[in-house]
């Protein structure tokens, strides 16, 4: 396992490496020779331009699409081939760029079945209500409500997903997303449709997030505000290739970055 030191006395464990990482749809190559190392605790973003690969990078690491080549490696275990279900019982949570809430059903009930990839009893307890059934049962809805209290988003629970503003849905999706209790989290776009207020709120959410559950979080944004605010390493994709990597200072004033981001959006 490889590791590395950032600070002195601190060591950090490699979390995600992606080697070669290459993927065709048909004729069309998507993504190019990725490769990306993510640390113990690392907050990195993915930018680029429109259909530049990034969505497919997350769906290659959790399982979505296999990968054509090249190999990503999750502590260790190769996640090519791995099911989406695999993947999260690894411990690898994700948001999704349109928001996929169950949008008839309660807040509460999203962050519960959430919970289901990981519960610990036989069907047939279940269907019996056996002891384990009802002990795993109420530490779901206690977990889910935690997870809520944490989202201040305990008093909506009861409400169907599907009538919560927009700033909020997205809330809950980061809140089912820590309902398998991720080691590294995937953020697609979180602060897409957010106000200037709602993006600062973000900001200082994902902080705290990354503090409180130990994780390491990758995520993929067009807010360049967040991204540079927020972000200690950025990789930019263009045609699914990286043109850049490097802390925000450096990326901020790539030449081929600005070339590629030119007209599109604010590198500032
Ligand atoms: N299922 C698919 N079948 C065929 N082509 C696809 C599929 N999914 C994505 N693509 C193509 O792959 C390329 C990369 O798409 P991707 O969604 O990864 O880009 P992106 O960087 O996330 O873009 P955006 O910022 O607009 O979300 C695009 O050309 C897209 O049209």
């Amino acid at each position: 396992m490889l590791i590395v030191t950032r600070f002195p006395k601190q060591v950090y464990m490699n979390i995600l490496k992606a080697t070669k990482v290459g993927h065709r749809f048909g004729g069309l190559r998507v993504v190019e020779d990725f490769n990306l190392e993510l640390y113990e605790g690392d907050l990195v973003g993915v930018i680029g331009p429109n259909g530049a690969g990034k969505t497919t990078v997350f769906n290659l690491i959790t399982g979505v699409y296999r990968a054509s080549s090249g190999s990503i490696r999750f502590k260790g275990t190769e996640l090519v081939g791995k099911t989406p279900n695999q993947i999260a019982a690894l411990h690898i949570g994700r948001t999704f760029q349109n928001i996929r809430l169950f949008r008839d059903l309660s807040v509460l009930d999203n962050v519960r079945i959430a919970h289901y990839s990981q519960v610990d009893y036989t069907p047939w307890e279940a269907l019996l209500h056996l002891g384990r059934f009802r002990r795993e049962e109420q530490r779901v809805i206690d977990h889910a409500r935690e997870l809520l209290a944490i989202f201040k988003l305990e008093h909506l629970a009861g409400e169907k997903a599907k009538n919560l503003p927009y700033g909020l849905q997205r809330r809950l999706e980061i809140a089912r997303a820590l309902a398998i209790s991720p080691e590294l989290l995937l953020l697609d776009e979180p602060a897409a449709g957010m106000n200037p207020r709602e993006i600062d709120q973000l900001m200082e959410l994902i902080l705290w997030v990354r503090r409180e559950f130990k994780l390491t979080i990758l995520l993929i944004e067009h807010q360049m505000k967040l991204v540079m605010g927020i972000c200690e390493r950025i990789q930019v994709l263009d045609f699914g290739v990286t043109l850049a990597e490097g802390p925000p200072k450096l990326i901020q004033n790539h030449p081929r970055v600005l070339e590629a981001y030119l007209g599109e959006v604010p590198v500032k």
